[in-house]
């Protein structure tokens, strides 16, 4: 089934939280939010949860069927009083499927969640991981064809992440779920998904793939949340850039008055050090910090400073050399 976000608004406190969010989902895929920190995103899974109401809009299927996913929480919000088993059986147990079924769908999901040694034990005796496996497995134990992670991983470390995300791409396939993740780290959105949404201040910004969004953001707002640029003021004035450490060509063709612009320069894949169309600017290479795969170089283009990760050994310290950029790239 595919589903409908259409217009979807909401508004608490006198605030508008959620601004006619229009999304189209595929079926039996991961679908990835990704937004800063009160951007909106609970907010939205909680309506595709049906756990509350859009103030205007509609979350369909096919069909005009109404379609309700199940949520996994950043908390867990396991039950502390019961065991593992006890956990994930509940929600069966309150549809009064027979016992011995039960049972069986419990110890399946148990396996594949690789916790069956965890089945007596109480939630304060698993590691946040573990915790998040049991959440998961109560959630899939009822078959849903929609399942929404509202940041399920962001109180565990890096590598239990990377470890949890790759769970999650496992479960996807062999479940055929439809998945709508939210989270505000963007290296999990780009490792889960080919299909990003971004969410700020309550508005879908930009719905592309990892690499248009980083290479060409549909705004100020995008370019800056996605971060790790430098943003340099600048404006159009005829067919001409003009700014601080570049002004020359563009293929802008306006006519009238200056068009402010902001050129987006990410540290990563923005500038060349050969000759392309675009000659750009010349820089003096003031610092450079060794970060593993590349370097870190601090530039002195006039008064401003730009950062670049560049291969290792790309540039020396204290010589100047030219810069090109790959494209002009300009945001608004
Ligand atoms: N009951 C409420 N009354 C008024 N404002 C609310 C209410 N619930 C949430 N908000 C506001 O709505 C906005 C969106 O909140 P929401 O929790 O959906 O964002 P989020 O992107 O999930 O944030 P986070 O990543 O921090 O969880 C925030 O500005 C929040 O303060």
């Amino acid at each position: 089934m595919t589903y409908y976000l259409n217009n979807i608004s909401q508004k608490k406190g006198g605030q508008q939280i959620l601004k006619k969010v229009n999304l189209s989902i595929n079926d039996n895929s991961i679908f990835a939010i990704l937004g800063p920190s009160g951007s909106g995103k609970t907010s939205l899974l909680n309506i595709l949860a049906r756990i509350d109401h859009p103030t205007a809009g509609t979350f369909t299927g096919d069909n005009e069927q109404k379609p309700k996913g199940i949520m996994v929480f950043q908390d867990y919000r396991l039950f502390p009083h019961m065991t593992v088993f006890q956990n994930i059986v509940f929600g069966l147990k309150i549809k009064k499927i027979k016992k011995a079924e039960i049972r069986q769908r419990a110890e399946r999901i148990m396996m594949t969640m690789e916790i069956t040694e965890l089945a007596k034990r109480y939630p304060d005796e698993l590691s946040g991981g573990q915790q998040q496996r049991v959440a998961l497995a109560r959630a899939l134990i009822l078959n849903p064809s929609l399942l929404l992670m509202d940041e399920p991983f962001s109180s565990l470390d890096e590598g239990l992440r990377m470890e949890m995300l790759d769970f999650v791409k496992k479960l996807q396939q062999q479940f055929k779920l439809t998945v709508i993740f939210v989270t505000h780290y963007k290296t999990e959105a780009y490792l889960l998904s080919n299909q990003v949404a971004i969410l700020i201040n309550g508005q879908i910004m930009q719905i592309d793939t990892p690499r248009k969004l980083e290479q060409t953001p549909a705004n100020l707002a995008v370019a800056k949340f996605l971060g790790q640029a430098n943003f340099i003021q600048g404006s159009f004035q005829q067919h001409q850039f003009v700014s601080s450490i570049y002004t020359g060509d563009s293929d802008f063709r306006g006519t009238g008055p200056v068009k402010e612009a902001t050129l987006y320069i990410p540290f990563v894949g923005s500038i060349q050090l050969a000759t392309t169309a675009f000659s750009a600017f010349n820089g003096e290479i003031i610092g450079i910090t060794w970060i593993g795969d590349s370097e870190r170089v601090t530039i002195a283009v006039g008064s401003e400073i730009i950062y670049l990760n560049l291969p290792v050994d790309s540039v020396q310290i204290n010589t100047k050399k030219q810069f090109y950029f790959k494209r002009l790239p300009v945001v608004y």
